[in-house]
């Protein structure tokens, strides 16, 4: 039976295209091998501009280390690649990274969109390369120059400061996870699974409370360490018993002898905690209402797959997408407009980048809320926009509510000065719609846009704001332009 299961699985697998094509993997090794030998040109550049030893620049060098899901081979058609580039003790962020490289990047016709988040946690550059979109941060060491193979794990390893440890830790994470699973396709085949389920049903969204592509990497992790013999399938299974089953807020932690010990987590009602040491518990935008959505569903998928012997028992199912139109009988629908695309993205994004305190005011307004991750396109309204439809608790909010809420979600959206401007010129409207009222063209399981990440971008409109800046090395010597950064802090991590 449980052969008949896993082969199932493997052919719905197939059949859903959740396993890269060749062309697929080739275009995305393509894009880091360009990167790595754009970084080498920059680096060498960087050591001339700071006027290393002429013997030391040809043989000075930076790297790239894949991480997140492309690092970890789970990767689908719409995941990013996440690239750290890793450099030596001569290039600095601030000037090196942000500036000098992002004007190189810029300058090149497979790179388009760049955006800049200065000033987050893990500061990165976001950019398509060839279409695919790119998580770029960047980490300094001490060294002179950094080998591909550099050991992240070596005792003598020098990080330059805070923020280049931070932005390891991703590598570092996704490192340790390879090396603590026991059979590693297997780990593959369940987290690719895991994720498609939580797309599909509603429950894959870091920015609003959900479940990101680390949370599910660790859950999954979990699973096969315990159950290192277990098929696809029933690693499948496993997950949703032992996670529906889950005395939450109890952590979950990875078998790792490197770990050290950490007091408990009480601000996350999921807290999941990073392998490897130092890096501490996962980031969470968890609400209660998204805690209750996750709990719900994680039940679901227990109750489906639990027994193994059901002969009318179809993957199809489990992966049926979230039916909200008839979950509910209201929704919140969140409109933005802005006057051009590349306005819409950068207002699309602060306005993500909030969302987690927009969804809390609703559950106090109405107690509860599921916020739909899909973004959708009204083709009737006119202009560039993107559309959210939010399910709302029958007992839902009135108008006067919704716009005392419209009222404090602007004001939270306009604190930072630098967006006042943008939301001058770009439009949120919050209304409440009647299932049926939803339109035909935008039935709530197709039509919807990609999703895009919450992110700052600098982009052509605001040039005339762009400032020289000067190497703090040669005084003369312009390193490139910056734009004034708005008081950011990207809500994903
Ligand atoms: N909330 C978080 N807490 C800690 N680390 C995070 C968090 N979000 C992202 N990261 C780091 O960034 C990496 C990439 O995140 P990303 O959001 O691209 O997810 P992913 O696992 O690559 O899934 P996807 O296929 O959706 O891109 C993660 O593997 C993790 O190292
Ligand atoms: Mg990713
Ligand atoms: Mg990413």
């Amino acid at each position: 039976m449980d052969d008949e299961r896993t082969r199932s699985l493997i052919q719905f697998m197939a059949k859903e295209g959740l396993e890269p094509t060749p062309e697929e993997e080739t275009k995305r090794k393509d894009v880091i091998d360009q990167l790595k030998q754009i970084i080498l040109t920059w680096i060498r550049r960087v050591a001339w501009q700071r006027r290393l030893p002429k013997e030391q620049i040809p043989i000075t060098s930076a790297t790239i280390l894949v991480y997140g899901s492309y690092g970890l081979g789970v990767y689908g058609s719409d995941s990013d690649i996440d690239a750290l580039c890793v450099g030596p003790y001569f290039a600095t962020m601030e000037e090196d990274f942000f500036i000098v490289l992002r004007n190189m990047l810029q300058s090149r016709p497979e790179i388009s969109d760049i955006q800049c988040v200065n000033s987050a946690k893990v500061p990165l550059m976001r950019f398509k390369f060839n279409g695919i979109s790119v998580d770029f941060p960047y980490a300094q060491l001490s060294a002179s120059s950094i080998p591909d193979d550099v050991d992240l794990f070596s005792p003598y390893l020098t990080v330059a400061d805070e923020t280049s440890w931070r932005s390891l830790s991703g590598v570092m994470v996704n490192k340790r996870i390879l090396q603590l699973v026991p059979h590693l396709e297997n780990f593959q085949s369940m987290l690719r699974c895991i994720k498609f389920w939580a797309r599909r049903r509603g429950v894959y969204s870091h920015i609003l409370g959900f479940f990101g592509g680390v949370h599910l990497a660790i859950l999954a992790a979990h699973v096969c360490q315990r159950y290192p013999n277990a098929s696809k399938s029933a690693l499948v299974s496993i997950f949703f018993e032992n996670f529906s089953l889950w005395p939450w807020p109890k952590p979950v932690i990875l078998q790792d002898s490197s770990m050290p010990f950490m007091p408990p987590d009480d601000r996350s009602l999921m807290p999941i905690m990073m392998p490897s040491n130092k890096f501490g518990w996962c980031n969470s935008n968890i609400t209660s209402s998204t805690f209750r959505k996750i709990k719900e569903e994680l039940q679901r998928g227990y109750l489906m797959t639990r027994d193994n012997g059901r002969a009318d028992f179809e993957w199809s199912r489990l992966f049926e997408p979230f039916p909200y139109t008839k979950m509910y009988a209201s929704f919140l629908r969140i409109f933005l407009t802005a006057p051009g695309e590349d306005e819409l993205r950068d207002w699309l994004g602060w306005v993500k980048s909030r969302f987690k305190s927009l969804l809390l005011e609703l559950e106090m307004v109405q107690g509860y809320c599921d916020p739909n991750p899909k973004e959708y396109v009204d083709d009737s309204a006119p202009g560039p926009n993107v559309v959210f439809y939010w399910g709302l608790s029958p007992n839902g909010c009135n108008l006067t509510d919704i716009v005392s809420v419209r009222e404090d979600f602007m004001e939270t959206l306009n604190k930072d000065l630098y967006t006042e401007g943008l939301s001058n010129r770009c439009k949120l409207e919050l209304s409440i719609v009647e299932s049926l009222q939803v339109p035909k063209s935008l039935q709530l399981d197709s039509g919807a846009r990609k999703g895009s990440k919450a992110c700052w971008r600098i982009s052509d409109y605001n040039q005339e704001q762009k400032r020289r800046i000067y190497s703090r090395h040669l005084s003369q010597y312009v390193v490139g332009y910056a734009v004034p950064e708005p008081d950011y802090e990207s809500g994903e991590w």
